[in-house]
C-alpha cells in the first residue's frame, strides 16, 4: 500500500457495510432509462444521469457501481462524462466499483489496472471488475498492484447470465485446482490471494472479491455454501437482485457461509423509479437490506 492509502479496500467495504449497509446502486444509463428520465441518449445525458444517481445515493447507501459500457458507447465524450461522475462519487466518499470487466494477457491487463486503480488516475475507482477467462494467473500482477495501493478487484466467478453456466461449471483438468469447477477455482484462488496478504486475518475482509449472481444455485457451480474459504471474508459482488429476480431477504439461503461478504447490487430496480422517485427508492432499499441476517 502507498503512503496515500492508509486503509485497505476490504476495510473500507466493511466500514460501508457497518455505516450504510450492503446496497450497491448500479449506474446503468440504458437508452430506455435516459428517455424515461427526460435525458438525451448522449454523453451529456449519461453524465447528468450519473451525477443525479450519485446525489441520490450520497448519505443513504455507501456503494456505487458505474457500468462502464454505457459511457463507452459515447466514445471519448462518454469517458469524460464518466470521469465527472467518478469525481463526484469520490468527493461524496462513496465506495466505487468500476464495472469494466477487463481481462487480457498479464502485461496488457496491468495497463487496465493502472487506468482504473492508480491513485490520481482520471478513472480512479476503489475496485474494478475483472474477467479471468485468460486464466486467473493472468490477473495476478493486477491483483498485487491493487493490493499495494489499497484498492480492490472483483473476479467473475459465477455470473448471473444463463449462457455462462456451461463455461463456469466446467471442471478443470489440469492445474493445482484440478477437479474444481471454473467458478469454484476463481473463488478459492481469490481467497488464497487474500489469505497471503500481510494484514490478513480470519476476522478481516479481504480486498479481492468474486462476482457471483444471486439468481444462481451455488451447488450447480460446485461452490460450497456450507464452509467459507480459509482466511479473510471474501467480498462477493452479487448482481441479480431486483430486476433479475433475486430477493435480498433470501441472501443467507442463496449464499450460506459466503453471505457475510455479499454486496447486494441493483441497477434497474432502483433507477426505474425515475429522477423524482430515486431518492425514495434508494432509501427504501437501504432500509429493507439494512436488516439482513447474514
Ligand atoms: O459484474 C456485474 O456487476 C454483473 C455480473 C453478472 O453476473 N451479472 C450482472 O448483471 N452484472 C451487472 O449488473 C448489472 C445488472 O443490473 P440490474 O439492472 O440490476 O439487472 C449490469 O451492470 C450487469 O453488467
Amino acid at each position: 500500500m502507498t503512503a496515500t492509502e492508509t486503509t485497505t479496500f476490504g476495510d473500507r467495504l466493511e466500514q460501508a457495510f457497518a455505516e450504510r449497509g450492503r446496497l450497491c446502486v448500479g449506474v446503468d444509463p440504458h437508452a430506455s432509462l435516459l428517455d424515461a428520465w427526460g435525458l438525451d441518449d448522449s454523453a451529456a445525458g449519461v453524465r447528468e444521469f450519473g451525477l443525479r444517481v450519485v446525489d441520490a445515493v450520497y448519505g443513504r447507501a455507501g456503494i456505487l457501481k458505474p457500468q462502464v459500457s454505457f459511457f463507452e458507447r459515447h466514445g471519448a465524450a462518454g469517458f469524460a462524462a464518466l470521469e465527472r461522475v467518478l469525481a463526484r462519487a469520490r468527493d461524496a466518499g462513496l465506495v466505487v466499483i468500476g464495472d469494466a470487466k477487463r481481462g487480457d494477457i498479464g502485461s496488457t491487463v496491468e495497463a487496465y489496472g493502472e487506468a482504473w486503480l492508480r491513485p490520481g488516475s482520471p478513472l480512479e475507482v476503489d475496485a474494478v471488475t475483472l474477467s479471468p477467462y485468460l486464466g486467473l494467473g493472468s490477473l495476478a500482477s493486477t491483483l498485487a498492484y491493487a493490493a499495494e495501493r489499497g484498492k480492490g478487484a472483483f473476479v467473475l466467478a459465477a455470473t448471473s447470465n444463463p449462457e455462462a453456466a456451461a463455461l463456469q461449471q466446467a471442471v478443470l483438468q489440469t492445474s493445482s485446482r484440478a477437479g474444481s469447477t471454473v467458478a469454484a477455482a476463481m473463488l478459492s484462488g481469490v481467497a488464497a490471494f487474500n489469505a497471503a496478504q500481510p494484514e490478513a486475518s480470519a476476522k478481516s475482509t479481504g480486498s479481492m472479491g468474486v462476482v457471483i449472481g444471486a439468481t444462481l444455485r451455488l451447488e450447480d457451480f460446485g461452490i460450497d455454501r456450507q464452509s467459507p474459504p480459509d482466511g479473510p471474508v471474501v467480498p462477493v459482488l452479487a448482481p441479480g437482485y431486483g430486476a433479475q429476480g433475486a430477493r435480498p431477504a433470501d441472501t443467507k439461503t442463496i449464499f450460506g457461509a459466503l453471505a457475510r461478504g455479499v454486496i447486494v447490487s441493483e441497477s434497474r430496480s432502483v433507477l426505474g423509479a425515475g429522477p423524482d422517485g430515486i431518492v425514495d427508492a434508494v432509501s427504501r432499499r437501504v432500509e429493507e437490506i439494512g436488516g439482513l441476517d447474514v
